[in-house]
């Protein structure tokens, strides 16, 4: 297959204003914490790297896929850039790009990371034919990164200061050598932090283009509220004219980076449009894979008003038809006792065969995966059963408030705050 589809407008700046890509926000966590990235999911009118309307499950992503390019024929590129770090949830990055492979054996596919856990997963990239692949360097040297990286978080350790910064660089450096020695197309994205790094960028250029880096991309910091340097004054246009015109003396540079949202849809440049918007969050709210011709819902309730129990904690279930009089308990049905591991949730399953999804305040991953490979979707919800089923009847959720994740949004060290 070809390794170098041209189309991709950011790699390649002359067709950006007739190809456009599509980002799929699928990875919400990081393994890192960047001083000058604040990921925050809802907000709609900022238009800044790491926000998101909505985070897609791989299989949604597939299904907003499919829409957004029956009706943008420009769009050539579909990517993945968070709105956290695609290898910190390297999980739902492979099967997006697996799914997109099936769907979509043409299309180009590029990815945006850190680079601290890319290494693993290289072959398998090079395999999907995953073309273009951005790496984000901001320092060579640790003393600089430790005052740009608050932690890094690696084989379940945290690490902080300069230890985590030269982690992290050792890591980046190896990333793009090996990506090169797979054949990806390389841009190394380079965050100028006046007061920082700005002495620093032209060590990152020239170390990156000695191990084949294509590509250069030295963007100005966006300040952003909530974080450290949330107060930095950007450098200038003419700043950062000057240092890419020194920086050509290493690699190519790019001057057209829009610096876009982790769900960014059409020509660079365009953000996320308020129809793009309604469809993703669409798209988020849909459960694929549901068996349409299984007859009824399973619930996990104290009182069986509200949808109010986690699925470990559930004794019995409540099972819910849709009749043409409205929703109608059927009966209960004890489930198996805890322990026994997904031998538990094997035996569910098979007291469910006639369902269709089991609805819960809360699940964790062994039952969702166990009961969803025999054909019955998990879904975490919350409210009174009623809407909620009737909901998942017509094939969408309504989600259950969305849980804090430690180290996702605030400036935490991934551990906690105790
Ligand atoms: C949100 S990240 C997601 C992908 C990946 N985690 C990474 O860092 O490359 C996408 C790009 O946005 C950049 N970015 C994040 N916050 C930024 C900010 N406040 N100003 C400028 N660039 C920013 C990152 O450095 C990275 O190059
Ligand atoms: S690596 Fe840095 S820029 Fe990318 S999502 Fe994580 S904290 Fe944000
Ligand atoms: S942030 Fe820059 S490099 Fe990434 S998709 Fe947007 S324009 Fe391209």
């Amino acid at each position: 297959m070809n390794r170098f589809p041209t189309h991709h407008p950011c790699f390649d700046p002359e067709v950006r204003h007739q190809f456009g890509r599509i980002h799929l926000p699928v990875a919400p966590k990081c393994n890192i914490q960047c001083n000058f990235c604040n990921r925050k999911y809802d907000c709609l009118n900022e238009s800044r790297p790491g926000v998101t309307s909505a985070v897609l499950q791989p299989e949604q992503a597939i299904l907003y896929l499919e829409e957004v390019l029956r009706n943008d024929p420009r769009i050539t590129v579909v990517g993945v850039a968070g709105p956290g770090d695609p290898f910190a949830n390297p999980k739902e990055t492979l099967k997006t790009f697996r799914l997109i492979r099936e769907r979509f054996p043409r299309l180009t596919i590029c990815v945006a990371s850190n680079g601290l856990n890319v290494l693993p997963y290289i072959q398998e990239l090079a395999e999907l034919n995953v073309t273009h692949f951005t790496v984000t360097m901001n320092a060579i040297d640790p003393e600089i990164g430790a005052k740009i990286y608050a932690w890094v978080r690696y084989a379940k350790s945290i690490y902080r200061g300069t230890a985590g910064a030269e982690l992290l660089i050792e890591r980046q450096l190896e990333t793009v050598r090996q990506l090169k020695a797979h054949g990806f197309r390389v841009k190394v994205n380079s965050i100028l932090i006046p007061g920082v790094n700005e002495n620093e960028i032209e060590r990152v250029a020239s170390r990156v283009a000695e191990l084949g880096a294509d590509y250069f991309n030295c963007i100005p910091v966006y300040p952003t509220a909530g974080t450290i340097f949330e107060k930095v004054i950007p450098a200038s246009d003419e700043t950062v004219n000057g240092l890419r015109e020194r920086l050509k003396q290493y690699l190519p540079q790019m001057a057209h980076c829009t610096r876009c949202r982790a769900d960014a849809v059409g020509l660079l440049g365009e953000g996320l449009s308020d129809e793009s918007a309604q469809l993703l969050a669409e798209y988020s709210r849909k459960i694929p894979g549901l068996k349409q011709d299984r007859p009824y819902i399973a619930v996990a309730s104290r009182e069986g008003f509200l949808v109010n129990l986690h699925l470990g904690e559930a004794e019995s279930l409540q099972i819910f038809a849709q009749t043409a009089q409205g929703l109608k308990m059927i009966e209960t049905r004890t489930t198996p006792a805890p322990g026994g591991g997904k031998e538990r949730w094997l035996k569910l399953a098979q007291i469910l065969g006639d369902c269709r999804a089991v609805l819960a305040s809360g699940a964790g991953e062994s039952p969702r995966q166990t009961l969803s490979e025999q054909g019955i979707q998990v879904i975490e919800t919350a409210g009174i059963i009623e809407q909620v089923s009737e909901a998942v009847f017509h094939g969408t959720f309504i989600p259950a408030p969305r849980r804090f994740v430690c180290g996702e949004s605030c400036r935490g060290d991934g551990l906690g705050c105790g």
